[in-house]
């Protein structure tokens, strides 16, 4: 109908996203951090992240905010220096160490989604998949494919919602 906007629904209504703290290498990678975070707001979906300005995760966190939906930065006080250059986007959670941001992410997401990053992003994508093998979560974690990963963001996630397949703690 003409002026109806479409809303499309998701059983997840906040998720946590892991991506790099900085820009990554090919620009690709800048477009999906855009893209996924409009996707969630396509969806309703609130933001859990790791609360810097900087990178692909400063990406996501506007996107999701410019689009009127909460984010939530969780972030030890000691990394806010580093990893906050800039405005950070609603609320920012400080937290006392590495280990109490990553159970605090988790706790406050109903799913996880990892865009490119380095290390870090790897650490964190690895330990919430070991989580769930181990039965401490249920919660689906997924990682997009990184070549093309703008262009398929979408359908990505529309995946997430209905396929087993995209649960990589249980392929
Ligand atoms: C220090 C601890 C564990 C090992 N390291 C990390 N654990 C969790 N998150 C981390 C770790 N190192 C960096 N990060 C964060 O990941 C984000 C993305 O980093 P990337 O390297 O750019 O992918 C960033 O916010 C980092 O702070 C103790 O448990």
């Amino acid at each position: 109908m003409e002026g109806k906007i479409e809303i499309k629904q998701s059983k997840f209504r906040r998720i946590c996203v892991f991506c790099g703290s900085s820009q990554g290498k090919k620009p690709s990678y800048q477009e999906a951090a855009t893209e996924l975070g409009k996707e969630l707001v396509s969806r309703n979906i609130d933001l859990v992240y790791g609360g810097g300005s900087i990178g692909l995760m400063g990406l996501v966190s506007q996107a999701v905010h410019s689009g009127g939906r909460h984010v939530i930065g969780v972030i030890p006080k000691t990394l806010m220096p580093r990893e906050i250059t800039g405005e950070t986007v609603g609320e920012v959670k400080a937290v006392a160490d590495m280990h109490q941001r990553k159970a605090e992410m988790a706790r406050h997401s109903d799913a996880f989604i990892a865009l490119p990053g380095g290390y870090g992003t790897l650490e964190e994508l690895l330990e919430v998949i070991t989580w769930a093998q181990l039965g401490i979560h249920d919660k689906p974690d997924y990682i997009p494919a990184h070549e093309g990963v703008a262009s398929k963001t979408c359908w990505e996630v529309e995946q997430l919602e209905y396929s087993q397949q995209c649960d990589v703690a249980r392929r």
